[in-house]
């Protein structure tokens, strides 16, 4: 498990991390969100023991990071891709790592046929792209066959195979009772991917619930309505609540459960011909939470 207990970071007179307070379990994928500045990357190098806590703890396993005796075997962690030797082959740069941690060679090539570099295992690094980077570090994660798993960002620069083979990676990862952490912007792979959300503002906890609680809890339930007497059902509907009109004879109605506009348009004397509840998108959801904690806004960007 990793807990994080009043954790606070000052960078001057920037509080980048605002006395979090949040667990994070094994057996699922937590993702880890929350706008650009928000103190998600800053929250994950004071777990890894890269940047010193103002104030507060945070625990990997009941111990901080650094009291580990061989870290690697204890938190598998992907930050910053761009991390390695240029001049080393990815073999070297795998290999490295398991000799300071004392974990066997034998591992090396192991990991680095399941993160599917081992055709280029002899390749220096300076070489890859961004996404066999992320391989890599991922790799470097997977070596010590950790019980917690932290990924900053792993998405980044990964082509849309590689996006669908990391939400596998990590779906069976916590299948197999491990702690998986995964920061991303991308919210529909994010939505696909993880059970449970931590979401930061402004280096504050906002939101700790699951995805489904939080997608409920942050969005207006919409419900499509397809009539032939959209004008009428719209006028009736639209003394009480928000309706948009799709186009001749379609509503988007919020506000309304399915079953009351349903109700209301029996009642009326009017004909249905779907009444659909939409899926409001973890996206949607986030945007409308976060729009007060957004450090960067656009608009502000332009006035200036
Ligand atoms: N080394 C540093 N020195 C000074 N300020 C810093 C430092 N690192 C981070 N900050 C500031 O702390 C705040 C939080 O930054 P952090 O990188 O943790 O956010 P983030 O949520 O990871 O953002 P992003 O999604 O853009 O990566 C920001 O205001 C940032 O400018």
């Amino acid at each position: 498990m990793i807990e994080v207990c009043g954790l606070t970071k000052r960078y001057g007179e920037v509080l980048a991390v605002d006395d979090l307070t949040f667990a994070v379990r094994p057996g699922e994928v937590t993702g880890f969100l929350g706008p650009n500045g928000a103190g998600k990357s800053t929250t994950l190098r004071m777990v890894l023991g890269l940047d010193t806590a103002s104030s507060g703890t945070a625990t990997v396993g009941g111990r901080p990071y650094v009291a580990h005796p061989a870290p690697l075997k204890a938190v598998g962690a992907l930050l910053d891709p761009g991390a390695v030797l240029p001049s080393r082959t990815a073999y070297h740069h795998v290999l490295a790592l398991a000799a300071g941690n004392g974990i066997p060679r034998s591992r090396v090539n192991e990991v680095l046929a399941e993160v599917g570099l081992e055709k280029v295992s002899r390749r220096r690094t300076g070489t890859f792209s961004l996404g066999m980077r992320q391989r890599l570090g991922i790799a470097a994660a997977l070596l010590g066959d950790p019980p917690v798993l932290i990924f900053d960002e792993p998405l980044n620069g990964l082509d849309p195979e590689g996006i669908v083979w990391i939400r596998s990676l990590m779906r069976k990862m916590a299948a197999e009772g491990r702690v998986v952490l995964m920061s991303s912007h991308l919210m529909t792979e994010m939505e696909r991917t993880a059970d449970h959300l931590i979401v930061v503002g402004r280096g504050k906890l906002i939101a700790d619930m699951t995805m489904r609680d939080f997608i409920a809890a942050h969005s207006q339930r919409e419900v499509l309505v397809r009539t032939p007497q959209a004008d009428a059902l719209r006028s009736l509907l639209a003394l009480a609540v928000d309706v948009r009109v799709e186009n001749d004879d379609t509503l988007i109605v919020t506000g309304l459960e399915a079953a009351e506009i349903g109700a209301l348009a029996a009642a009326g004397g009017m004909e249905l011909h779907e009444l659909s509840p939409r899926q409001v998108s973890l996206e949607k959801a986030f945007m409308q939470l976060t729009r007060d904690a957004v450090e960067y806004q656009a608009d502000k960007e332009t006035d200036r």
